[in-house]
């Protein structure tokens, strides 16, 4: 499976360790940038993620700034994408199985990198509650 990544950077050192852990589990990654710790405007990477997922070139996508707020706003600008930032493995774990977020944020300045993986693992790793009251809110979501 195909992850698209993208960071400013804040988040730059960050998704460098977690798309290591990522290759490491035998996912294909697109990393659309930044390229170093100089710095950028986190909305151009959350948009540009963000429109990789909702095209269709990646099923999933992970962002990362500072503290992954700015970029996550970012990401949830373009419509069909659900970002959610998350700060600890009981969110990720919510954020796949009630809002089936098909991007993760995280936060450089927030989270370290061990749990940041943890993180990444429990997202990739749980399913989407499907077919009850939570098809109907990500539905509900998706019409906005
Ligand atoms: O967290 C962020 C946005 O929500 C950014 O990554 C930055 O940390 C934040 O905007 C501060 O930016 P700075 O230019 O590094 O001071």
């Amino acid at each position: 499976m195909i992850i698209a990544v993208a960071s400013d950077h804040g988040g730059f050192k960050l998704k460098l360790a977690v798309k290591k852990h990522l290759i490491d589990r035998g996912y294909q990654i697109v990393d659309l940038g930044t390229t170093s710790e100089e710095s950028v405007d986190y909305p151009i990477y959350g948009k540009v993620c963000a429109e990789a997922v909702a095209a269709g070139k990646a099923p999933l996508g992970m962002v990362f700034c500072g503290t992954g707020i700015g970029i996550s706003i970012a990401a949830n600008k373009i419509h069909g994408i659900r970002c959610a930032n998350c700060t600890s493995v009981e969110m990720a774990h919510l954020a796949k199985q009630h809002n089936n977020a098909n991007m993760l944020a995280m936060g450089g300045r927030i989270t370290d990198e061990e749990l940041a993986i943890k993180i990444t693992d429990e997202w990739l790793d749980t399913e989407f509650e499907s077919g009850g009251r939570h098809s109907r809110r990500v539905d509900m979501l998706n019409e906005m």
